[in-house]
């Protein structure tokens, strides 16, 4: 078993107020792993530690390696400003700045790619419109058309499939898996149960800490689901760092 991401005692949070709490554990490398909890467990918090938007208030995230540019992210939506005046060939292009740099010109070869990823996601046509004038699901695979190109070892889902339709939800799942079949590591987010039931090997159950973790069959009961609920309820978000340590 080869890790790509180790959690050590890892403690997120906000204004020195812990969301996520001592956390521990290993993502394997190649894994294809969800991420699910009630709303506030701390999941886009943990997302956000991993990809290093947010520094720990103690104890570490070890990336094994990884260089952040070796990680994709995708936010939720609604963390999108859709106002900003940009066209969709321009922010799928922003996938490649990995490989081009952020001041390198465009060519032939980068062109067609970002073309290519459009196609992948049913978006060939447009490419000149501007993101504020999409659908939630077009834009939605407009941010996979990226992360296509992004070419990354580590893609970071954060609720990928909400306030989509099955028929999109499918086409951008069939991305997941060929990501995954090509042995990147995958980490993603979600509140549909029955997906995770259906299509994860995985799953990490959060209530601000990890509740359980294994398959869906083990992890996913109604005992653990309700547990994680009352850990949720009972949580103190005004609570100091490292109140469950001293207790
Ligand atoms: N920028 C922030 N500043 C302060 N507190 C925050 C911030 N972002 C999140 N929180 C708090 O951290 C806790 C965990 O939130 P987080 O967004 O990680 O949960 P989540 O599991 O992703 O929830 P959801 O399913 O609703 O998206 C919540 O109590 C939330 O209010």
């Amino acid at each position: 078993m080869v890790p790509q991401l180790v959690f050590r005692d890892l403690t997120l949070g906000y204004e020195r107020h812990p969301a996520i709490h001592h956390l521990d554990g290993m993502v394997e490398r190649g894994a294809l792993m969800a991420v699910v909890g009630p709303n506030g467990a701390g999941k886009s918090t943990l997302f956000k530690g991993i990809v290093g938007i947010l520094s720990p208030l103690s104890g570490r995230v070890d990336r094994c390696g990884l260089d952040r540019r070796d990680i994709a992210y995708l936010p939720q939506v609604a963390e999108i400003d859709r106002t900003f005046p940009i066209s969709v060939y321009d922010l799928v292009a922003m996938g490649l700045w990995r490989q081009t740099g952020l001041f390198a010109g465009i060519g032939t070869r980068e062109r067609d790619r970002v073309h290519h990823a459009l196609a992948a996601v049913g978006l060939t046509g447009f490419e000149k419109r501007p993101i504020g004038n999409l659908s939630g699901g077009q834009l939605q695979r407009v941010l996979f058309a990226r992360l296509l190109l992004q070419d990354a070892r580590l893609i970071v889902l954060d609720e990928p499939f909400n306030a989509i339709d099955t028929k999109t939800a499918d086409d951008l799942f069939g991305l997941v898996r060929r990501w995954h079949g090509e042995g990147r590591t995958i980490l993603a987010a979600l509140h549909d149960i029955e997906m995770v039931r259906t299509s994860f090997p995985e799953v990490l159950l959060l209530a601000r800490e990890a509740v359980a973790r294994g398959t869906p069959a083990d992890v996913l009961t109604p005992g653990n689901l309700q547990k994680a609920r009352r850990m949720c309820e009972a949580f103190d978000d005004d609570a100091g760092e490292c109140r469950v340590a001293a207790e």
